[in-house]
C-alpha cells in the first residue's frame, strides 16, 4: 500500500452495505488503526461530497467475556449512539465476510448491552434486540409516570405517542397512511422535542391490519431513512401495547419489509430481514495537523465544498483498545 506522504493519514479500507436501504459504510477497526474526528464522519456521510451513509458501524475487539465483537455506531451527523437494528444484521454479514469469524451465532457488545445475532441463508440475519425499556426515565422521556400513550405539545398542536427503548429512544405515533404523515414537518419537531433529553428516533406507524403494518421513520441524527431496524422494534412495541397489533408482525418500510416478534412486556423484540454488501473500497484518512501546519494554515484553508467549522472542539473518535 502506498506510503502516505508527510501530514497525510493512513489508508482506511472499508465497506458499504445496506439493510432496506438504510446505508452503512462499515469499518473493520481490529485489523486496521481507526481514528475519525465527528466532523470527518459527518464529511463523509455527505451524498455528494463523500461516501454518503445514514450510518457508520464499527467493528471492534469484545469488552467483556463471552462477548465476541464490540459495535459502535455513529449518525451521519457524527454522534456516537447505541443501537442499529438494520446495522446489526449487516454487522453479522460483515465480520463472516471478512473472515473474523466463521460462527452463525454471533454476541455483541453494544453501548446499552448485548445482543445476539444469527446468520440464516440468502443473507438473512435474525437480531435479538433485547427487552424494551418502557421506564421514561431509561429511555430517556419526560413524564410523570409510565404510560402506554402519552400526551405531547408540539408545535401549537397535541399529538399522542408511545415511548420505547431499544438501547436507542423512540417515539410512535399511530397515523392513518405513512404515504401522507408529516414526517418532514413533525419529524424533526419530535426528534429535538425537550421531552426526549437525548433527542430520539420518531416512528409514524400505518396499522394495515394485525399482523400488517407499514412505518416511515425520522431518525435521530440521520433523517428520513428508507428503513430503521430498532424504528420497526418499537413500532410493533407499541402497536402491541396499544391492542392493535399481534405478536408476529410483517413491517413494510420504504425500502423493504422485516418481520419483528414480540411476546410482550419481560421479553425480548426479535427482527428478522436481509442484509446487502454494496462495495469495498479505501479512502485515506487526513494526518493529525501538527500544531505547525495548523498555525501556518491559510484563513478559510477548506476543500471546495467543505465549509469546516474553525476552532470546533477538536475530539477523535479512535477504537478503543
Ligand atoms: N438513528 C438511530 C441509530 C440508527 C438506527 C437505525 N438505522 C436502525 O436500523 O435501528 C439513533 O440515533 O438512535
Amino acid at each position: 500500500m502506498n506510503q502516505p506522504r508527510r501530514g497525510q493519514g493512513p489508508m482506511l479500507n472499508f465497506t458499504k452495505m445496506h439493510g432496506l436501504g438504510n446505508d452503512f459504510m462499515v469499518v473493520d477497526a481490529i485489523s486496521q488503526p481507526f481514528r475519525l474526528r465527528p466532523e470527518m464522519i459527518r464529511e463523509l456521510a455527505d451524498r455528494h461530497f463523500g461516501i454518503g451513509f445514514d450510518q457508520l458501524l464499527v467493528v471492534e475487539p469484545p469488552g467483556l467475556p463471552d462477548v465476541d465483537f464490540r459495535y459502535r455506531i455513529f449518525n451521519s451527523d457524527g454522534s456516537e449512539v447505541e443501537q442499529c437494528g438494520n446495522g446489526a444484521r449487516c454487522f453479522a454479514r460483515f465480520v463472516r465476510d471478512q473472515r473474523l469469524t466463521n460462527k452463525k451465532v454471533i454476541r455483541v457488545q453494544t453501548a446499552k448491552g448485548v445482543i445476539e445475532l444469527r446468520v440464516g441463508r440468502a443473507g438473512m440475519v435474525t437480531v435479538d434486540m433485547g427487552v424494551p425499556e418502557l421506564n421514561p426515565p431509561a429511555i430517556p422521556f419526560a413524564a410523570d409516570q409510565r404510560k402506554d400513550i402519552y400526551t405531547v405539545e408540539v408545535g401549537g398542536e397535541t399529538v399522542e405517542l408511545s415511548a420505547i427503548s431499544l438501547g436507542n429512544p423512540h417515539g410512535v405515533l399511530v397515523v392513518e397512511n405513512v404515504d401522507t404523515a408529516p414526517v418532514g414537518e413533525l419529524g424533526p419537531r419530535l426528534e429535538n422535542h425537550p421531552r426526549f433529553p437525548a433527542r430520539a428516533n420518531i416512528g409514524f406507524l400505518q396499522i394495515v391490519d394485525r399482523t400488517h403494518a407499514r412505518l416511515r421513520v425520522f431518525e435521530r441524527g440521520s433523517g428520513e431513512t428508507m428503513a430503521c431496524g430498532s424504528g420497526a422494534c418499537a413500532a410493533v412495541v407499541a402497536g402491541c401495547l396499544r391492542g392493535l397489533l399481534d405478536s408476529r408482525v410483517d413491517v413494510e418500510l420504504t425500502g423493504g419489509h422485516l418481520v419483528i416478534e414480540w411476546q410482550g412486556e419481560g421479553s425480548p423484540v426479535m427482527m428478522e430481514g436481509p442484509t446487502a454488501s454494496v462495495f469495498e473500497g479505501q479512502l485515506r484518512l487526513p494526518g493529525d495537523p501538527s500544531p505547525r501546519r495548523r498555525r501556518g494554515a491559510r484563513q478559510g484553508d477548506t476543500r471546495p465544498g467543505q465549509q469546516r467549522q474553525q476552532n470546533r472542539q477538536r475530539q477523535t473518535v479512535t477504537s478503543k483498545p
